[in-house]
């Protein structure tokens, strides 16, 4: 049994108990009258004259580290982020694991006016519109916790919901899977979910499969400004960034620092947009 497994199984006891408290079809109506999702594709790419856009992650724990910080106000933290100029504000809302939730992701949601992303292993339909009934814009589809005809049902999902999903991969054979999914966002996580391992180098060999006019973000491992201009050399459109963010006593400056050191790798490239 693999880390992932063992977080899905985990998911899924949580989901049962939150789908006995509230049926899926009062999240549906919830989510039917939430405010219209804004745009994630839009913040990710367009009109960022050649910056590198980041996702800043709000980020309790994880397995591989235990405790990160002890955020005692996700909202303050998420209005420091905006303030740096976060593209997408992320929030983490696994509890054992990660020691996110729901309550986590509304605090943030009424805090910015950016497009917030649900992070978490989304395995049923029910957690897409739980993301929408609480005001997130986008969700993660991690591919190697999915079957094909899981991802296309979720995509088709979010995009009939108006909103987006980041697909997230590890190998060549996700990518693979991803595109022909048609997803428009995707991510390389740089960590194996099934070891927990992270391999920085992965994110370029993987960047290049990606079609032109899709949104590629490099996730994980981002320690500092030379990371972020790794990434970007090797096609980043943007980094989703959660440790470095979350323990650092000046996260709105380090995302400054960031977007700036990613822009100008990346404009040295000398790489057309995306889109
Ligand atoms: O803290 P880091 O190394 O900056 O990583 C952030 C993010 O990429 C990571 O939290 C992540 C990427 N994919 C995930 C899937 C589930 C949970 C967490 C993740």
């Amino acid at each position: 049994m693999t880390v992932l497994d063992d977080i899905i199984d985990g998911v899924r006891e949580d989901l049962a108990e939150r789908r006995r408290a509230l049926p899926l079809d009062d999240v549906r109506a919830a989510a039917l009258a939430a405010p219209a999702p804004l745009d994630a594709f839009d913040a990710l790419g367009a009109g960022r004259g050649g910056a590198v856009a980041v996702i800043a992650e709000v980020k309790r724990s994880s397995p591989s580290k235990g405790a990160l910080a002890d955020i005692a106000d996700p909202a303050a933290l998420a209005a420091r982020y905006e303030q740096g100029g976060a593209a997408v504000i992320s929030v983490l809302t696994e509890q054992r694991r990660f020691g996110g939730s729901l309550a986590d992701l509304d605090a943030v949601r009424s805090a910015v006016a950016l497009p917030v992303l649900r992070k978490d292993f989304t395995v049923d339909e029910y957690q897409i519109w739980e993301a929408r009934a609480h005001g997130a814009d986008v969700v993660l589809l991690i591919v190697a916790a999915l079957t094909d005809e899981e991802l296309g049902a979720f995509l088709a999902l979010t995009a009939e919901l108006g909103m987006h999903a980041i697909v997230e991969t590890h190998t060549v054979e996700e990518v693979r899977r991803a595109v022909a999914a048609g997803a428009v966002i995707i991510g390389v996580n740089v960590r194996n979910l099934k070891t927990l391992d992270i391999h920085r180098e992965v994110f370029a060999e993987l960047a290049h499969l990606v079609p032109s006019g899709t949104v590629v973000i490099a996730e994980s491992g981002v320690r500092d400004a030379a990371d972020v201009a790794d990434y970007a050399a090797g096609g980043a459109h943007a980094v989703l960034v959660g440790e470095a963010l979350v323990r650092h006593s000046d996260p709105a400056a380090t995302i400054g620092e960031f977007t700036r050191v990613g822009g100008a790798a990346w404009r040295a490239l000398d790489a057309p947009a995306h889109g």
